[in-house]
């Protein structure tokens, strides 16, 4: 990314936060005391150095704090110190996740709000006993109250209260980088402002409402209780923008193809429209999530009963293709602007967003940017999943009054005239407000049935339940589909049975080895390890000569039985992370005779893509596995081996694209991933493998990320139960301003 060069241009940037160049002049030794480390410019600066050398903050964050005191110094002021402080810790926080930081909480617990000192110093070059004596945050602000905060913020040139483009914007008690502020302000407005436009269905005496009463009652058989799915649908259509929250298996795809059949069965009948019917697409935030979508929105799809709807809907009214986010909005290499924007905007009514919990600010942003004010936004997702991997926590912010709905009873009125249900009195709230109105949550699980380990585990984690009960029945094989592979005996042992597990799958830990299971008349496939895909893969008889077609039709089914399992893990680093189990689980596979090698690129070897790569056609989270062909020939022209990396397409139809190892750029073996990035997939078997000691990246939104990964099976591996107790009692907690924006 390019840094804009315009900043001497008083302050009338767009202040990039990234691009700044991450090169730091090398910190001098002296040790600055927390008493004096505020007293001046240079004092701070110099801790801020030191910070940086010992890995707590990055080079950008000190950086952030330089370039403030340089834009200060142009407007002919001295930068007060704390000002340098807070802008480095702001740029600390937003490389956290956090959009902003609360200046309230800041000065209440300021070592626990920015995790300074951090739990480990990677790669810190300062000596231990220095760091023992560094100035903490905490130190630095005591004593120094809120008003003294917002007073140092007060009238400097480099923050303003967003009329003016500084690079720090201070909004009430909150302090942004000004990009943050600008992404939040857009999100707030566009939702605000879709809320605020009048729907033809609003009145429930109108035409447009009769027709989606009608479509409703077509949709949705007649159920016991109230059927929430349609009690979703009906908000959804009634309002230009909504959310559906829901758990696995709540039917949310189901939902929103129903939903999408209403809108166009009231655009068909509508006189207004003359039969037009609405420009639908369908996105997800990465390939494998759009892919996933795409493969149960077909089917979904073709269940519709279209001919019972008015309107004359037909099945090409309905769109199966998912895009994902940033093809949709039209990424260029080298810049996070796209080419959809305000002065592009789709042509699209209506936009339909899965995995929206994957959505950070800025894209969220850019989605609006995008979008003409009156399009239609629907955005799915499970809103107790992890949040984004980069700045914010939209979807869980939308969602965060979900639980208890707090529809006015002007909402539940016409929901009852619409869909004939009655929502139930403690979903009812006469203060309930606007955005209240345009959230809907899935209460039932249809993939899980009431028994399911899965269902009922993850149920435990996201209540903070996870009582001894829950966990000696998970450990004891009460439930058909968990296994807790719990060893309590060495770290060397844990490792033994971590690989063979991966290897295997360890069906015998499952009830009836995990075989003859039925659920909802399907039967289950068992429980498998990595030695499924890669007997598949030593197993076949194709020829030589065999055509390229049969060759993508096994690629087809290794990479099927290859998401039959994954293994999951919360760290990148350490024995317990992506990097450590990967190894040694290779090289198990390597001693078992599966994989030729257990380094570099062999045949077999799964790998993970972890950025989009648009030459290629490659997002990130696209899954791919190494082949070797016999696609080439050497002078004397026999046929020689080469290896290929076959990924399936995004784009539902199940084709393989054959990608030579040498021109794929950043991705990683695959036998290991984090639950981060396993945000979006979904596998017959997981098995989470958490570590032996606590870290701050462990909450609870990370273990029922990785319970709800599974689909059939679910198996779990600690060697100190202690851990998953502990984490489930760690939370996410993101500093933003939306919801309040939202709600004020
Ligand atoms: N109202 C319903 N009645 C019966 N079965 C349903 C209903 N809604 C959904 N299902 C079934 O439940 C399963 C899960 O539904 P769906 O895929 O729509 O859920 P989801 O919330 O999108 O799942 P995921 O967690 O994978 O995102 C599917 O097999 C679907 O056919």
């Amino acid at each position: 990314m390019t840094r804009k060069k315009n900043h001497e241009n008083q302050f009338n940037l767009e202040f990039e936060q990234d691009p700044i160049p991450q090169v730091s002049p090398e910190p001098s030794q002296r040790v600055v005391d927390a008493s004096e480390a505020l007293a001046e410019p240079e004092t701070i600066l110099e801790l801020l150095s030191r910070w940086r050398a010992a890995d707590w903050i990055r080079p950008l964050d000190v950086e952030f704090a330089r370039l403030i005191r340089s834009l200060s110094g142009e407007q002919g002021e001295e930068a007060p110190p704390l000002l340098l402080l807070l802008a480095a810790l702001t740029s600390h926080q937003v490389g956290r996740g956090h959009v902003c930081v609360d200046l309230g909480e800041l000065m209440r617990d300021a070592g626990q709000v920015v995790a300074l000192p951090p739990e480990e110093s990677l790669a810190s070059s300062v000596a231990p006993q220095e760091m023992e004596q560094l100035p903490r945050p905490g130190e630095l602000l005591a004593g120094i109250a809120l008003t003294d905060c917002l007073a140092a913020l007060d009238r400097v040139a480099a923050v303003s209260e967003g009329s003016q483009s500084t690079p720090l914007v201070l909004d009430g008690h909150r302090l942004y980088l000004r990009r943050f502020w600008r992404y939040e302000q857009k999100i707030a407005r566009g939702i605000r402002d879709r809320l605020a436009l009048p729907s033809s269905v609003a009145d429930s005496g109108s035409a447009e409402a009769g027709t989606l009463k009608q479509a409703l009652a077509a949709l949705f058989g007649s159920q016991a209780g109230v059927d929430y799915q349609k009690l979703a649908c009906a908000l959804a259509a009634r309002n230009r923008f909504a959310v559906i929250t829901g758990g696995p298996g709540t039917g949310k795809t189901t939902t929103v193809v129903n939903l999408l059949a209403a809108l166009q069965s009231v655009a068909g009948a509508s006189p207004l429209r003359q039969g037009r019917k609405y420009r639908i697409r369908l996105a997800a935030p990465t390939g494998k999530a759009a892919a996933r979508l795409n493969e149960s929105i077909g089917g979904a799809v073709s269940r519709l009963p279209l001919d019972q709807l008015p309107g004359q809907v037909t099945v090409a009214d309905i769109p199966t293709r998912v895009t994902t986010l940033h093809r949709l909005l039209g990424s260029r290499p080298d810049t996070r602007q796209f080419r959809h924007n305000r002065d592009n905007p789709l042509l699209v009514d209506i936009l339909v967003i899965d995995e929206a919990s994957m959505v950070d600010v800025d894209l969220m942003a850019s989605v609006f940017d995008a979008l003409p004010g009156s399009t239609h936004l629907i955005l799915l997702g499970d809103k107790d999943q992890l949040a984004s991997v980069d700045a914010g926590a939209v979807l869980g912010e939308l969602c965060q009054r979900a639980q208890e709905a707090h529809y006015r009873p002007g909402t539940t009125d016409w929901l009852q005239a619409i869909t004939g249900d009655r929502v139930p009195d403690d979903l009812t709230d006469p203060e309930g407000q606007a955005m209240d109105q345009a959230v809907a949550m899935l209460r039932r699980s249809y993939r899980f049935t009431e028994t399911s380990g899965i269902r009922q585990l993850a149920e435990a984690v996201n209540t903070n339940a996870l009582d001894d009960a829950m966990l000696e029945g998970a450990r004891n094989g009460n439930f058909e589909d968990v296994a807790w592979l719990d060893t309590g005996v060495s770290t060397e042992e844990t490792r033994t049975l971590v690989n063979r597990h991966a290897l295997t799958g360890t069906p015998g830990a499952f009830r009836h080895q995990g075989q003859g299971r039925v659920v909802g008349n399907q039967p289950v496939p068992p429980p498998v390890g990595y030695r499924h895909y890669l007997s598949l893969m030593k197993d076949h008889e194709l020829a030589e000569n065999s055509p390229r077609e049969a060759w993508d039709a096994l690629a087809q089914r290794v990479l099927a039985a290859f998401g039959d399992f994954q293994v999951l893990c919360a760290l990148r680093q350490g024995p317990w992370g992506v990097e450590g189990l990967n190894d040694q689980i290779a090289r198990h596979l390597l001693g078992e005779q599966l994989i030729p090698r257990a380094e570099g690129w062999y045949a077999g070897r799964p790998v993970l893509v972890t950025g989009n790569d648009y030459n290629l056609g490659l997002m990130n989270g696209d899954v791919g596995i190494t082949f070797s062909l016999p696609w080439d020939q050497d002078e004397a022209g026999r046929t020689r081996q080469v290896l290929r990396v076959a990924f399936s397409s995004s784009d539902g139809s199940g084709n393989i694209r054959w990608i030579s190892p040498s021109r794929l750029q950043q991705l990683e073996t695959n036998y290991a991933m984090t639950v981060h990035k396993s945000q979006g997939s979904e596998f017959n078997h997981t098995c989470l493998v958490l570590p032996d000691r606590l870290s701050p990246v462990m909450t609870r939104e990370l273990v029922y990320t990785g319970i709800t990964r599974a689909r059939n099976w679910f198996s779990l591996i600690t060697g100190n139960e202690a851990v998953l107790r502990e984490s489930v009692r760690q939370r996410v907690i993101r500093a933003s301003g939306l919801a309040e924006r939202l709600w004020q």
